[in-house]
């Protein structure tokens, strides 16, 4: 005899049967949450809850004797519609959210809660801020894939080529791209790019000494964009940018083309998917820089040092010059190389990806030095009683018992996120864990500034505090609470790298410079319509250290 169920809140007033074949086809109640979960679409089967005859019930027996049709609920209630701003007629919410989009969204946050939904131009985008809402939009599930579909927020930028990042999940080409991608960011090729680092890091001391000789404040964004743009321009396709050459030497037009196609994409997507075809202004600007992207990375690529035989992709780290030689030589177990056509879009996107993130992280983590009172010193003090001198060769080993720059990185990533915005697609209408619908087709964004922030999870989210890194409630977190890398297959390949890379570098700032801040009256701004959470207005000066502190007495 068949069950049959309807979900309470549904306006189609749609019925499902479930047969009962056996007294035993349903071994427990959550076997049979399970089997109405998949009927409805309802994503966690652990939040069903059965009512009948207006009486909440959860004795399987009578459920499943009871003759007349069983309402379901998620989370206790009645599935209901993601809510949010109605906003103005044709320009929908922008000015809800722009130009201050982190501080709108915490707004909304509040007065919508945990999930909102913001409609421009007739496009419409979700935002949470729940850790266990953002653990289901990022596992690549029946329910949710990254489908850079037109309210997907990398959708100015989408690439069908590209593979990573700029490529929806579902192709043969992310697949394909992303297994040459990830050994290029493998332990073994972090050993081999951290020499790379440490040897840029150190080529620009010569040029914060001739700042601090001519007593000349530095806006930290724009150095920050410098090293880290040397680094991975010499990583990836073997470009010298140039950009330690002297004090004043400019950023190099290709990393000035990237920079503003970040830009663009932002204010562009910002507007709605129909903006971006527009064949003029600012929408016409974002795709002929673009195209101007493609024509100087592919220069650096057609010059960089590439040759000599194929290379097994499994140990191609330790016998190719750059990336780019990795990218043309590594071949996989089926004698597969990455695919031609991939090549120069997915090294583009990483050397992208790669400067555009690490330049706001590493500018927060200067700021964090400046800003909060006694964590320079505490560094300072960590990297002595490590035994540290000004040749000490920065391996993994070393940094990695660093504990004090661990929580201070962690805690400016928490804090200072650079966030991306990382959105996935709806596959399907779904009932979330909190008993909200979501149709097809729709994005839904972790807002991972705003997770970082969530006073549910954290203590005094707004306090700067390395130290709640050594507490349980941090350490109990949900996972979904702090994905400064995303999470899920489509996360950050990068992220081992990139802590190290960071650990390494400001290991060897703080031990050879005191930073100063310069404008301390004045507010720190974020810019609005960059793709990543980047500092404009930060200006340090240093001060070349003469002095150390001696090791504390229980550090040797
Ligand atoms: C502070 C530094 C970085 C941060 C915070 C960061 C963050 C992220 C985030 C949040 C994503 C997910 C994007 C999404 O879901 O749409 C991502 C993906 C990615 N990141 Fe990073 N990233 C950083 C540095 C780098 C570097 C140095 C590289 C160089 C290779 C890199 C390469 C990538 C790639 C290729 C992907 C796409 C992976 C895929 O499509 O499957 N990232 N990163």
């Amino acid at each position: 005899m068949p069950c049959e169920f309807s979900l309470a809140g549904d306006s189609k007033q749609t019925q499902v049967s479930i047969p009962v074949t056996t007294s035993s086809t349903f071994r427990s109640l959550l076997h049979l949450k399970r089997a109405v979960a998949d009927k409805f679409k309802i994503i966690d089967p652990s939040t069903v809850s059965f009512s009948v005859d207006g009486t909440a019930c959860d004795n399987l027996t009578s459920l499943l004797q009871f003759e007349k049709p069983i309402c379901v609920f998620v989370n206790g209630r009645a599935v209901c519609d993601v809510p949010g701003p109605s906003g103005l007629p044709f320009l929908g919410s922008h000015t809800e959210v722009y130009p201050d989009h982190l501080g709108n969204h915490e707004r909304l946050f509040q007065t919508y809660g945990s999930i909102f939904k913001t409609t421009v131009m007739g496009r419409t985008v979700y935002h949470t801020n729940d850790p266990e809402i953002t653990a289901h939009i990022f596992k690549e599930s029946a329910f949710f894939t990254k489908d850079i579909n037109e309210a997907h927020p990398l959708y100015g930028v989408k690439s069908p080529h590209a593979g990573v990042f700029l490529t929806s999940t579902n192709t043969p080409v992310w697949r394909e791209a992303h297994k040459f991608m990830v050994p290029s960011m493998g332990p073994k090729a972090i050993d081999k790019h951290i020499v790379t680092v440490l040897a840029i890091v150190r080529s620009s001391f010569p040029v914060f000494d001739e700042l601090e000789n001519s007593k000349q404040a530095w806006n930290v964004y724009d150095y920050m964009l410098k090293l880290s743009s040397q680094i991975v321009g010499k990583l990836f396709i073997d470009a010298d940018f140039g950009h330690f050459e002297a004090a004043d030497s400019p950023v190099h037009i290709t990393v000035q083309t990237i920079f503003r196609l970040l830009g663009l994409n932002k204010k562009v997507t910002s507007w709605g998917d129909w903006y971006a075809w527009l064949p003029f202004g600012d929408s016409k600007r974002l795709r002929d820089t673009w195209h101007e992207v493609g024509q100087r990375v592919g220069k650096h690529i057609s010059e960089a040092k590439v040759g000599g035989e194929d290379v097994p992709l499994q140990e191609a780290i330790l016998k190719t010059e750059n990336l780019t030689d990795f990218f043309f030589r590594a071949v996989d177990s089926k004698g597969n190389k990455m695919p031609a056509e991939s090549r120069n879009p997915a090294l583009i996107v990483a050397v992208t990806a790669g400067f555009v993130t690490t330049s706001a992280l590493l500018s927060w983590l200067l700021y964090g030095l400046v800003a909060y009172e006694g964590c320079q010193d505490r560094l300072l003090q960590e990297l002595v009683d490590h035994g540290m001198t000004e040749d000490t060769p920065m391996s993994g080993e070393y940094v990695d018992k660093l504990s004090s720059l661990d929580k201070f990185l962690r805690e400016t990533q928490r804090h200072h996120t650079t966030s991306y915005q990382p959105a996935r697609t709806a596959r399907t209408d779904l009932v979330l864990p909190n008993g909200m619908r979501l149709p097809a087709g729709a994005v839904v964004i972790a807002e991972v500034h705003h997770l970082h922030h969530n006073d549910r999870v954290w203590e005094n989210p707004t306090r700067f505090d390395p130290d709640r890194w050594d507490t349980d409630r941090v350490r109990d977190r949900h996972r979904g609470a702090y994905i400064p890398f995303a999470m899920g297959p489509r996360m950050c390949v990068a992220m081992n790298f990139v802590v190290r890379e960071v650990k390494v570098i400001l290991a060897q700032l703080v031990y050879r410079y005191e930073f100063v801040r310069h404008n301390a009256a004045e507010t720190i701004e974020y810019d609005p319509m960059f793709q990543t959470i980047r500092p404009r207005n930060l200006y340090v000066k240093t001060r070349k250290r003469t002095s150390w502190p001696k090791p504390t007495a229980d550090s040797s």
